[in-house]
């Protein structure tokens, strides 16, 4: 059951907007929050931060309902209240942002902030019709609180991602005409998915929040968070470690905090890999809306970054490298030999390797474990014999190499947090001892920077083996510190081919040709 809070019954001033003391919760053997206080005032933005597995999602999930705590006290704007469902933490004023988009494609913007309501009983509907006047202005008004211009009637599937997400956001909002309760917005890790460029729309959109409500921001990137929190709190093994005024505080300071201890920053030097007969040679490649007169060449250990924005095509065309979409023009020769019919199952058979963005419905089995995972055959199924003491051992092995926590090989892989699973499929890959391209769509996504710096490390280390990569890098930063060639991709054609080993780019030069 849920306390009503309402503005015509206002807090005294100075009382917080979110207030927790010990909250604590656990599965089985692990402590996943642990004693957890904090206040959170009205009108501020809070960043959350913390390694993979520090307990955030959980807290998180507290929040909005998803799990009770095990003990401790919440409290949102000065009463108790106990979340045992979603809709109480929504009747509570809490609207949540989730790492995947959650829109229904083939639904106007307005349906999609509706939905938000339709579960709930409000004046969306009269005698079981929808009052679509009434929802569109709504939608538009709720649009306009956060700077959004998208016209409430267009459809998402024809929306840019920016814009989704901030019809993900309006949706959120949508609590504060519910409940008429200031809200306290859930932003988690809403920019992992957008580029740099993107990024900075949000950003603004972001810090306009504050004037509404409160905002509790989850991100890995801790430039990021720096710009747009008023405060950090630091997690680390279920606890909060530190909270700090984001005035005065570094990066460097906020990732000793996470980790424990000082950053290990690496550049990576371009070395001449060029020579040497190409592993993958494609040539006017082309599919028709996607992509369009594709040419580039990459030898074995030798990492080939494409850069581009939602929309550049580079997916797309990764997706058809990989066999997993067609490509109705061009030619791909692999190993010397031109491709004729081509699909993912025969690709993994000639040793290439696809880490997917969508890791949760393409990379992994989340009933099975983590050595089952990485022993998944190439049909997506497990290998019919198998010694499962091996299977333990090399995962284990595994886990180690990656830092996975918790080591449990027999935990699901869906009982670990999200970081901790793209670890796991990484691993997958990178154990294949006949791996010879390796694809990846953005690996780095969701990892903290310390496991990301442990990805990169292994990624360099199969490279210098002598795989060749193609790598869908999260930032310009990572592309530029890890290809030895960055090609720009935009509507679907190359626009610029730099090859480091002569040529010095800026993330500014790559930006140019993206936009
Ligand atoms: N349903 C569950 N069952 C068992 N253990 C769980 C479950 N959910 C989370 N955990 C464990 O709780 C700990 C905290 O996980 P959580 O997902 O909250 O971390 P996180 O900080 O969000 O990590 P990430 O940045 O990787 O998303 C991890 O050790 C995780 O394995």
């Amino acid at each position: 059951m849920t306390k009503a809070v309402s503005r015509t019954d206002p807090a005294p001033a100075g009382t917080p907007a979110l207030k927790l003391t010990g909250i604590t919760k656990t599965f089985g053997s692990v402590t996943a929050v642990k004693n957890v206080s904090l206040e959170i005032p009205r009108n501020q933005v809070i960043g959350l931060i913390g390694e993979n597995g520090a307990g955030k999602s959980t807290l998180l999930k507290i929040l909005s309902g998803l799990h009770e705590p095990d003990a401790g006290v919440m409290e949102v704007h000065g009463a108790a209240v106990k979340f045992r469902r979603p809709q109480d933490a929504v009747a509570a004023g809490f609207g949540v942002v989730h790492q995947e988009q959650s829109l229904l494609t083939n639904l106007s913007v307005a349906e999609n902030i509706a939905m938000n309501a339709l579960s709930s009983k409000d004046n969306a509907t009269r005698g079981g019709w929808y009052r679509w006047g009434q929802l569109n202005k709504e939608a538009e008004k709720i649009l306009a609180k956060v700077g959004a211009t998208v016209d409430p009637r267009a459809i998402i599937g024809d929306l840019s991602f920016v814009d989704r997400q901030m019809v993900e956001i309006a949706r959120a909002l949508r609590v504060d005409e519910m409940t008429h309760t200031a809200p306290i917005v859930i932003l988690d890790e809403p920019t992992s998915v957008l580029e740099r460029n993107e990024t900075a729309i949000l950003e603004r959109e972001i810090a306009e929040l504050k004037h509404v409500g409160s905002v509790i921001f989850v991100s890995h990137r801790l430039d990021e968070v720096r710009r747009i929190c008023d405060r950090i709190i630091v997690m680390r093994s279920g606890e909060i470690v530190a909270d700090r005024a984001t005035e005065g505080v570094t990066e460097d300071e906020l990732f000793q905090l996470m980790i424990g201890h000082a950053a290990k920053a690496r550049k990576h030097e371009v070395q001449n890999r060029q020579g040497g007969e190409p592993l993958l040679e494609v040539s006017g490649l082309s599919a028709k809306g996607q992509f369009k007169d594709v040419s580039f060449a990459v030898p074995p250990g030798h990492c080939l970054a494409i850069v581009g924005t939602i929309g550049s095509g580079r997916e797309e065309l990764v997706r058809a490298l990989f066999g997993a979409e067609p490509f109705d023009a061009g030619t791909i020769t692999y190993q010397g030999s031109r491709l004729q019919s081509w699909s993912a199952a025969r690709a993994t058979r000639a040793g290439i390797g696809y880490v997917p963005a969508e890791r949760k419905t393409e990379g992994m089995v989340g009933g099975f474990n983590g050595p089952e995972n990485m022993a998944i055959a190439r049909t997506g199924t497990r290998k019919l014999f198998v010694n499962p003491w091996r299977e333990r051992k090399d995962g284990a092995q595994w886990f180690e190499t990656m830092d996975v926590r918790p080591r449990d090989v027999k935990l699901h892989l869906s009982r670990f947090s999200g970081g901790n699973q793209q670890k796991v499929v990484m691993a997958k890959w990178l154990k294949s001892e006949t791996l010879k391209l390796l694809i990846l769509d953005h690996p780095l996504r969701g990892l903290d920077p310390g496991a990301a710096e442990t990805v990169n490390e292994k990624i360099r280390e199969a490279r210098d083996s002598g795989t060749a990569i193609v790598l869908l890098a999260d930032t310009l930063e990572e592309a530029l510190d890890m290809g030895d060639t960055v090609l720009v991709m935009r509507d679907g054609e190359i626009t610029a081919h730099f090859d480091l080993t002569v040529d010095t780019p800026t993330t500014l030069d790559l930006l140019e040709k993206m936009v």
